[in-house]
């Protein structure tokens, strides 16, 4: 028998259609994934700060304030790395109820994770954006020291490296950080979310 089997929905009197009208704005979740040192926290710090100056409300979740508190038990075993982005989903999901557009920057290096991030959250809350930038660029950057280490043996589960990383085969965005700057990246992102997130009459 499931845990949850004996819980019950209150029907509460405000929906997430009442926060959106209170907004002016739908919610969202943009999901950029990409290697470590692709430009994830660049691009979404870039964008939410565009769409902050344009009213919209935003959040960003990343590392930094999810593996450091609610999934501090996490590791970078495939297993907990498939629960880390299943509880990022679950607290998006929450977020996007309560009328927010969510950015989050995770690696999220698995195919079937990433699709159950979109199940979650529902298809037309949800944009994917993958964050193209190769393995030799990324550990030209080397933004935290971590390839450098990875490569000395000295973590032996890095993505790119000693750990998987599957492209998305359909994402809804494609940035190429080789090809494009960060601004043109932004212009690229607004184009696709600033028409998911206009309130129409409904
Ligand atoms: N083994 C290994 N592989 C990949 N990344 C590692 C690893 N160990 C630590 N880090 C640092 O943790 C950040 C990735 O965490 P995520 O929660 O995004 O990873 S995952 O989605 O669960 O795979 C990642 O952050 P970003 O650089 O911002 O991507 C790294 O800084
Ligand atoms: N076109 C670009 N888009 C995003 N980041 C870029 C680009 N060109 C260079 N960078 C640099 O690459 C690095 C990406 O780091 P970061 O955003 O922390 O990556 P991630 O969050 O994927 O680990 C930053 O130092 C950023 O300035």
């Amino acid at each position: 028998m499931s845990l949850s089997t004996h819980i019950t929905k209150h029907r509460f009197k405000i929906s997430k259609k009442d926060r959106n009208r209170l907004n002016s704005h739908k919610s969202l979740l943009i999901w950029f994934t990409g290697l470590s040192g692709s430009g994830k926290s660049t691009l979404a710090d870039t964008l939410e700060k565009e769409l902050m100056d344009s009213e919209i409300r935003t959040y960003i979740l990343d590392g930094d304030n999810v593996r450091t508190g609610l999934n501090k038990d996490l590791g970078f075993s495939p297993e907990h790395r498939t629960e880390n982005i299943r509880r990022i989903a679950e607290i998006a999901k929450l977020m996007t109820d309560a009328g927010l557009v969510v950015l989050s920057a995770f690696v999220s290096p698995y195919r079937e994770d990433r699709a159950s991030v979109k199940r979650i959250i529902g298809e037309q809350n949800f944009i994917e954006v993958f964050v193209d930038t190769s393995l030799e660029e990324c550990e030209k950057r080397d933004v935290k020291g971590l390839y450098k280490k990875a490569r000395k043996g000295e973590i032996t589960n890095m993505t790119g490296i000693g750990a998987p990383y599957e492209a998305p085969e359909n994402a809804d965005v494609v940035i190429k950080t080789e090809e494009t700057s960060i601004d043109d990246a932004v212009r690229q992102l607004l184009a696709v979310v600033l028409p998911k997130i206009e309130l129409k009459n409904e």
